[in-house]
């Protein structure tokens, strides 16, 4: 696991530096994560993700807004959300709660057609084939269910795509990060990442790993981790446990038919793949 060493080989500095949102235009809200970007992007004022953790384990979660850490400051708090087809107003989403705190990394796992991604369109992007019929998602305060697309980026929410390899223009995000962080170097300002660069406090992966072979997924691995700093947060959406071995998520959450039914550390995924997801439903 070369992502951890690399981060926890840093010691961070007294503050953080300075977050400088608003740095690129609206449209920033869709950039690829790059399975070709290297830990370079690891931040010196990393702490080790050793410290972050869970303190839940593997309990029941119907709301799962259940405090994982009431000293941290919450970024995302969702709660009782619901959404339909706009269309056809079939319910996909049937009350899901989950808060993600500064500095966590959380993972979303599921059966096929559970409601991950529907959840990922709707809170990201208020996605026009589905209508929120409840609940609420507050974003660094504010009601996200409010804001335009671009205004969420603005807020600090950043989301890649599925299949990144498959996306041209796959490398933007290390050309932006590595030419800002160049003039900063120059101007003696300590480095920022990514999502930093980005001015994003939130990011929202969704299958970033979905069809990358065991070399590709390391890489993604490394940039995510390089995503992270003590402030942000990263919400992965995945369907494989081996993308979790490479990045440790401080929580697991299992979605099924549009609720998280179970909430717990990365063991979670461990009991996932030597029991499945039926054994969890059925519990
Ligand atoms: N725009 C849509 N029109 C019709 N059905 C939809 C639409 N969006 C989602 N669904 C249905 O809602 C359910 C949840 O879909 P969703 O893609 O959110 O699940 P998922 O957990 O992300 O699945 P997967 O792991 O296969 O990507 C599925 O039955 C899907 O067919």
């Amino acid at each position: 696991m070369a992502w951890q060493i690399q981060c926890t080989a840093s010691s961070p500095p007294a503050s953080p530096p300075p977050f400088t949102p608003k740095c690129l235009p609206p449209r920033s809200l869709f950039f690829t994560l790059s399975a070709t970007s290297s830990s370079r992007f690891c931040p010196p004022h990393m702490p080790s993700l050793r410290s972050v953790t869970c303190s839940l384990s593997a309990v029941e979660s119907p709301t799962s807004t259940a405090g994982l850490d009431d000293s941290k400051t919450p970024l995302l708090e969702v709660k009782g959300l619901t959404a339909v087809i706009a269309e056809t107003k079939q319910e996909i989403l049937k009350g899901v709660n989950l808060v993600v705190h500064q500095g966590e990394i959380h993972a979303i796992m599921g059966k096929n057609g559970s409601g991950k991604s529907t959840f990922s369109k709707v809170v990201l992007v208020g996605h026009p084939d589905y209508e929120v019929t409840g609940g609420s998602v507050v974003f660094k305060g504010e009601n996200l269910l409010d804001m335009e697309p671009e205004e969420r980026s603005l807020a600090g929410l950043f989301m890649s795509f599925q299949a990144p390899i498959e996306i041209p223009g796959v490398n933007n995000i290390d050309f932006l990060h590595m030419a800002y962080n160049a003039r900063r170097k120059k101007l003696g300002e300590p480095e920022l990442g990514p999502l930093e660069v980005l001015g994003a406090d939130l990011a929202i992966l969704d299958e970033i790993d979905s069809g990358l072979d065991i070399d590709a997924l390391r890489d993604v691995a490394k940039a995510v981790n390089g995503l992270l700093t003590p402030k942000n947060s990263v919400l992965m959406i995945t369907h494989y446990r081996r993308l979790l071995e490479v990045i440790k998520p401080t929580c697991i959450h299992i979605m099924e038919d549009g609720r998280i039914i179970k909430t717990g550390d990365s063991s979670l995924a461990k009991v996932l793949e030597e029991k499945g997801y039926t054994s969890i439903s059925a519990e």
